[in-house]
C-alpha cells in the first residue's frame, strides 16, 4: 500500500492532525505511543498510514490545526490553547476543546528590555537610551511591538489604546483633536526575543515557559495575555464523514495515557482506629481500595494520588501512622 497523500489512502479513515515540528512534537509522539497508536512515519512525507488502526495521522504546523479541526477537513488535532486562541472567535467558535493535555505548558506574555539589566541600567546612566522610559504596558502605547500572535496582540493593545486614550484625554494630557493613540504591531515569524536588541520594537509579545529566553534577551514580563497549554480538540458539530465512535476510544485512550502520567498508585498498611485520618489524605479519584489484613487488626490501602503530590502525601501519612508505604508509577490506566 502507498503510503501517498491520496484520496483513496484516507477513504474511511479518521484524519488526527499532529504538530509536525517544535515544542509540542515530541510529547505527541510519546502520546501516541502510550495510546497504541502505531506508524512509520515516511521521510518528507506528512501523512502517516496508522497500523492498527483505521486513522490517518497528518503532520502540521502547530498553528494551521485549529483551522483543519474547525473547518472539518480533519477529525481530531492536538495543538496549543495559545494557537487555538490566535486563529481568532470564527476558527475557535467551530472547536471544541476535548482534553487538556498538561504539557507545553507557557504564557503568552508583554515583553519589554528590562529596566533593571546591567546593559539599561550602564545604557540609561550614559543617557544614550530610552528604554528605561517604558517600565509599563502604558508606557508602550502607541510604541512598536513586535509578535508572531498579531490578533491577539493586536487585540490586546486595542484595548489598551482606548483605554489609555480615554485616560490621557480626562488628564489632559492629550487634546480631543489629537489622533487616537494606536500601538503598532509588527508581525515577526520567529525568533521574535530579538526583535527589541535589534531596534525593530519597543516590546514584545511572546511565549515565556522557564523565562530563560526572556531573561537571556535581557527582557522582563510585564503582564500576561493568556496562560496555554497543549490540547486535544474536534470540530464541534462532527464532519459527517467522521466516525465519532473511533473519536470516543482514542479519547478515552489519550485520557489514560494523561492521567497515568499525573498519577501514581500509593499503597500502605494503617492500623483500623487510623485508618478514617489516613483516607482523608489519599480518597483516591473515587474511593480508595481498603483490604483487611489477616491480623484483624490492620488494612492494606491502595488509592491513585498525584505525581506532584507524592512526598507530601508520604508525609502525612506517615505522621498518622501509616507504615510500609509503597509508591508505583502507572503505565497506562482508564479513569
Ligand atoms: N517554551 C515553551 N514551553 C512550552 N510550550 C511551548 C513553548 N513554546 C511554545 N510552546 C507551545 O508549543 C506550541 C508550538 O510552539 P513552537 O515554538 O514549537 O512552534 P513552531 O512554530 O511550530 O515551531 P518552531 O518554533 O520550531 O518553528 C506553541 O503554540 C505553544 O503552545
Ligand atoms: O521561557 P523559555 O523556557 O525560555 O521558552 C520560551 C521560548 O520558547 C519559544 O520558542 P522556541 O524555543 O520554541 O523556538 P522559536 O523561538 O523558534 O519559536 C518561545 O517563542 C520562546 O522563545
Amino acid at each position: 500500500m502507498s503510503n501517498l497523500l491520496s484520496a483513496e489512502n484516507l477513504n474511511g479513515r479518521l484524519l488526527f492532525a499532529i504538530p509536525k515540528k517544535g515544542r509540542l512534537y515530541e510529547k505527541c509522539l510519546e502520546l501516541l505511543q502510550g495510546a497504541d497508536i502505531q506508524f512509520k512515519r515516511q521521510h518528507r512525507l506528512d501523512v502517516a498510514l496508522v497500523q492498527n488502526l483505521p486513522i490517518a495521522l497528518v503532520f502540521l504546523p502547530a498553528a494551521d490545526i485549529p483551522r483543519f479541526v474547525g473547518e472539518g477537513n480533519v477529525d481530531l488535532g492536538i495543538t496549543g490553547q495559545d494557537m487555538v486562541a490566535e486563529a481568532g472567535t470564527s476558527v475557535s467558535s467551530l472547536i471544541s476543546e476535548v482534553l487538556e493535555l498538561g504539557f507545553g505548558k507557557c504564557k503568552l506574555q508583554v515583553q519589554i528590555p528590562d529596566p533593571e539589566s546591567p546593559a539599561a541600567r550602564s545604557a540609561s546612566a550614559e543617557g544614550s537610551a530610552d528604554t528605561n522610559c517604558i517600565r509599563n504596558e502604558e508606557d508602550l502605547v502607541g510604541r512598536k511591538v513586535a509578535t508572531s500572535f498579531d490578533f491577539l496582540a493586536g487585540e490586546y493593545f486595542k484595548k489598551l489604546d482606548e483605554e489609555t486614550t480615554k485616560k490621557r484625554l480626562a488628564e489632559r494630557k492629550m487634546k480631543a483633536t489629537d489622533a487616537p493613540l494606536r500601538t503598532a504591531i509588527e508581525y515577526v515569524g520567529g525568533s521574535v526575543e530579538a526583535a527589541c536588541a535589534l531596534g525593530l520594537a519597543d516590546g514584545i509579545v511572546d511565549l515565556v515557559e522557564s523565562g530563560e529566553t526572556m531573561r537571556a534577551c535581557g527582557l522582563t514580563a510585564i503582564s500576561t495575555l493568556l496562560s496555554s497549554q497543549a490540547v486535544l480538540i474536534k470540530p464541534t458539530t462532527p464532519h459527517p464523514r467522521s466516525n465519532v465512535a473511533l473519536i470516543a476510544r482514542i479519547t478515552a485512550r489519550i485520557r489514560g495515557v494523561i492521567a497515568a502520567s499525573r498519577y501514581v498508585l500509593c499503597t500502605y498498611n494503617m492500623q483500623r482506629a487510623g485508618l478514617e485520618r489516613a483516607l482523608k489524605i489519599t480518597p483516591g479519584r473515587r474511593a480508595a481500595t481498603v483490604m483487611p489484613l489477616d491480623d484483624g487488626e490492620w488494612s492494606a490501602v491502595s488509592s491513585m494520588i498525584l505525581r506532584a503530590e507524592v512526598a507530601t502525601v508520604m508525609d502525612q501519612l506517615e505522621e498518622v501512622g501509616a507504615s510500609d508505604i509503597l509508591i508505583t508509577s502507572i503505565d497506562n490506566c482508564r479513569v
